[in-house]
């Protein structure tokens, strides 16, 4: 069946297992503050996060409401009870012997999320189970001067809350992969569970095979672009041992992310049996009674409707908004005035230019963004002069300056919109200095007209309107022949 097809033409089958941090102020099992990454290591702990014998957890009920949340947002079935247990594994990130986490009785099973597939269609993704379970250590490896390896371990991590979240492999490409964890990402916050600014805030197992080939699991992914890196790396290296007539191993690799590569792993550590057992020092969790109790925030979905119904936006600029919860709080602060002209110049430049910088939007002052869209829309300034006074205030707030209004920007620097005519002397100037660009105009080429919209823009820092200048120097070229 296989060999008929084309390498190239074998489905890809993706599935993911996310593992998240939900920012709960203590730990899964004891009081230390999760609040760890400006601190020395191992000065959050205790008895109970480090794994001393005797040490008895005692549940952090604040984290299962968390994981109910998300559980609910994305559909999932709650069951009547949850219970955790022991995963055993001996490795020196986990002090215990055992990690504790839930194995056949998670806190829910059977969801689904809708995201857009390759063509921009709406695509559900069945989420197979939501678990929740303590973080191990992190272990740090380092090479001494004789080259003789040694390891550090930080407990600091130890028993932070994570929920792991399984796919079905219902996913077809690397980017419709990265299209679930944006969008899963901004639920998250948008359920206010799970800060992904945090580094090592979300890691990523990616499971991917190939029409009826084995599937190869790549292991401890910790960004989005990994994800989607490591997913088109796997994609040609598996057809190239396809095409040699090789089989594909089923078996675990790392993702290496300075390189970009995945590579095998020498011994087969991870193939443990872990001998699973339910957890003896913790009650099952009554867990379908918890749940009545959590009310949902407004989700992303519903927020996109809302933003297209009220304030008549485009489809394409209501997902861009919504698809981060600063993003949308930023564009309702601003949206009153002037909703559609604001989502056009939130979503298809402020964006971009953030992202240019580095930025994030909470960083921006409403007011200015706001009298930005009001100078437009009075059309006191051009398109041109927008662009470079939003660019000036990010890079003056990028600076730790207090960036002037745009309106004080454009007294200073004289960038009110001018008539045509105040530009006369400028326009005649370039159709003289550029006796090409009319020998290229009158044979026809339109581009040349471009060019001299441009040079016309250029001398005149973008204030002359690009709408009827096209026009006026057509007019010019003829009155000057
Ligand atoms: N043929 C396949 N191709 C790609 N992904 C697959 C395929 N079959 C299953 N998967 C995905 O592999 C993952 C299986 O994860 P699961 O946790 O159930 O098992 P595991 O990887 O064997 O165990 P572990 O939790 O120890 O990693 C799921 O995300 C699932 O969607
Ligand atoms: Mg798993
Ligand atoms: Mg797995």
């Amino acid at each position: 069946m296989a060999e008929t097809k084309d390498v190239k033409d074998l489905k890809v089958i993706i599935g993911l297992e996310i593992h998240c941090q939900l920012n709960t102020k203590t730990k899964l099992f004891c009081s230390c503050s999760t609040d760890y990454r400006n601190d020395e290591p191992n000065t959050h702990v205790c008895p109970i996060c480090l794994g001393l014998p005797g040490a008895l957890p005692k549940l952090n009920k604040q984290a299962v409401y968390y994981a109910l949340k998300v559980a609910k947002a994305l559909n999932l079935e709650i069951p009547e009870y949850s219970e955790f247990s022991r995963k055993n594994y001996f490795y020196p990130d986990l002090p215990k012997g055992y990690q504790i986490s839930q194995y056949d009785k998670p806190i829910a099973e059977r969801g689904i999320m809708i995201i857009d597939d390759d063509e921009g269609h709406d695509k559900e993704i069945r989420i197979t189970r939501i678990h929740l379970e303590e973080d191990p250590g992190r272990l740090v490896h380092k090479t001494s001067r004789d080259r003789v390896g040694y390891s550090l371990v930080d407990y600091n991590r130890s028993s932070i809350p994570l929920i792991e979240i399984v796919t079905e492999p219902d996913l077809s490409s690397p980017k419709e992969a990265r299209r679930f964890l944006n969008k899963l990402r901004a639920t998250l916050e948008y359920l206010d569970v799970f800060d992904g600014e945090k580094e090592g805030a979300i890691r990523v197992d990616a499971n991917i095979s190939l029409e009826g080939h084995k599937r190869v699991e790549c292991k401890n992914i910790s960004s989005y672009k990994g994800v989607e890196k490591a997913l088109l790396f796997e994609i040609t290296r598996q057809r190239n041992l396809i095409r040699r007539g090789q089989e594909i191993a089923q078996e675990t690799r790392h993702f290496l992310e300075g390189r970009g590569i995945t590579t095998g792993s020498r011994s087969k550590e991870e193939e443990n049996d872990y001998r699973y057992f339910p957890e003896p020092d913790l009650k099952p969790l009554k867990v379908k009674d918890w749940v009545n109790d959590i009310e949902l925030p407004e989700l992303p979905d519903a927020k996109r409707e809302r933003f297209i119904e009220q304030y008549n936006i485009s489809l394409n600029h209501a997902k861009t908004l919504t698809g981060d919860i600063k993003v949308a709080d930023f564009y309702e602060l601003i949206a009153e005035n002037e909703p559609v002209l604001s989502a056009t110049w939130v979503a298809d430049t402020l964006l971009g230019e953030l992202y240019y910088r580095d930025m994030k939007i909470d960083s921006v002052p409403p007011e200015n963004f706001t009298e930005l869209v009001t100078l437009l829309k009075e059309k006191e300034i051009t398109d041109r002069v927008a662009v470079d006074i939003l660019r000036m205030t990010l890079d003056e707030i990028k600076e730790g300056k207090k960036p002037d209004l745009p309106s004080a920007i454009v007294k200073k620097l004289g960038l009110g919109k001018g008539s045509d005519n105040e530009f006369d002397e400028i326009i005649r100037n370039i159709i003289e200095n550029n006796p090409q660009a009319i020998e290229d105009f009158h044979s026809g080429k339109s581009n040349a007209l471009n060019f001299l919209v441009g040079q016309v823009m250029k001398e005149t820092r973008g204030r002359a309107d690009p709408k009827t200048l096209n026009n006026t120097i057509k007019e010019y070229i003829e009155k000057m022949e």
